[in-house]
């Protein structure tokens, strides 16, 4: 059986006397695609901190597959260099092959010597996947990434990444408040709110137009309290 890339159980998260999260727990599986949807000051992104190992847990267990999985966490603020052209933004100064590879397989190879500056909010987005991808990471991490893109632009950032994460057998955690991209993008949705996850549900990813539209129908009337349909 395939072993978890990481584990969280019963996790826990207080700032002072305020619990950000409680009792979460959950499974992240090679290859598969979690997204973590909800209200906002649920506790996704303190759930991403944790897993990334930015912050540490003040209860509970987080374990990770041995040997550690290599993770990058990608945001909306692309972290871009400025001064820095797009391959060295990726390569930091390594201009290898493998920096040519990420390069082209983001799209960017024209824009090699370009810098941040010269490019659109998507290739920024691009070179942001790009230098995420350098380290050659099992577990992407994305804290809603895509939220600043006009509507055509996020889509085919969607595709890119799925289509990346297929090729690479890469998992991800993505962050969203958009519950149509959870069904488009995700093989699992995790609601959480109030600080745990409170439900769980196959997303719809690579499958028709008309179930992603189900699946984001029903995950959002679980946000809302809603009643879902049978
Ligand atoms: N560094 C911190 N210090 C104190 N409280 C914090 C800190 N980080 C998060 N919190 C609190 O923890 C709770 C969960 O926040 P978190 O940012 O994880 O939610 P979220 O679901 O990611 O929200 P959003 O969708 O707005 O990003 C909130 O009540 C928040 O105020």
């Amino acid at each position: 059986m395939t072993e978890p890339l990481v584990t969280l159980q019963n996790l826990e998260k207080r700032y002072g006397h305020s619990m950000a999260i409680h009792d979460v727990s959950l499974q992240l599986y090679p290859g598969e695609a979690v997204a973590l949807v909800g209200m906002s000051g649920g506790g996704k992104s303190t759930i991403m901190r944790l897993i990334a190992g930015l912050e540490k847990p003040t209860g509970g267990r987080l374990t990770y597959q041995d040997p550690a999985p290599v993770m990058r966490v990608m945001y909306q603020d692309d972290r871009l260099l400025p001064w820095l052209t797009v391959q060295d933004n990726v390569g930091f100064g390594q201009h290898g092959q493998w920096v040519t590879d990420l390069l082209a397989a983001v799209g960017l190879s024209e824009a090699a010597e370009q810098y941040p500056a010269q490019l659109s909010g998507g290739q920024r987005q691009r070179l942001a996947l790009a230098r995420a991808l350098l380290a050659k990471p099992q577990l992407l991490l994305l804290d809603e990434p895509l939220g600043a893109l006009d509507a055509l632009t996020r889509r085919k950032m969607q595709d890119l990444i799925m289509r990346i994460c297929a090729e690479r057998h890469l998992s991800s955690l993505l962050i969203t408040h958009d519950v149509q991209e959870a069904a488009r993008m995700a093989d699992w949705i995790i609601v959480v709110k109030d600080g745990t996850n409170v439900y769980q549900t196959a997303g719809a990813k690579g499958q028709e137009a008309a179930t992603v539209a189900k699946v984001g129908e029903d995950v959002l009337r679980v946000i809302l309290d809603e009643q879902v349909r049978a």
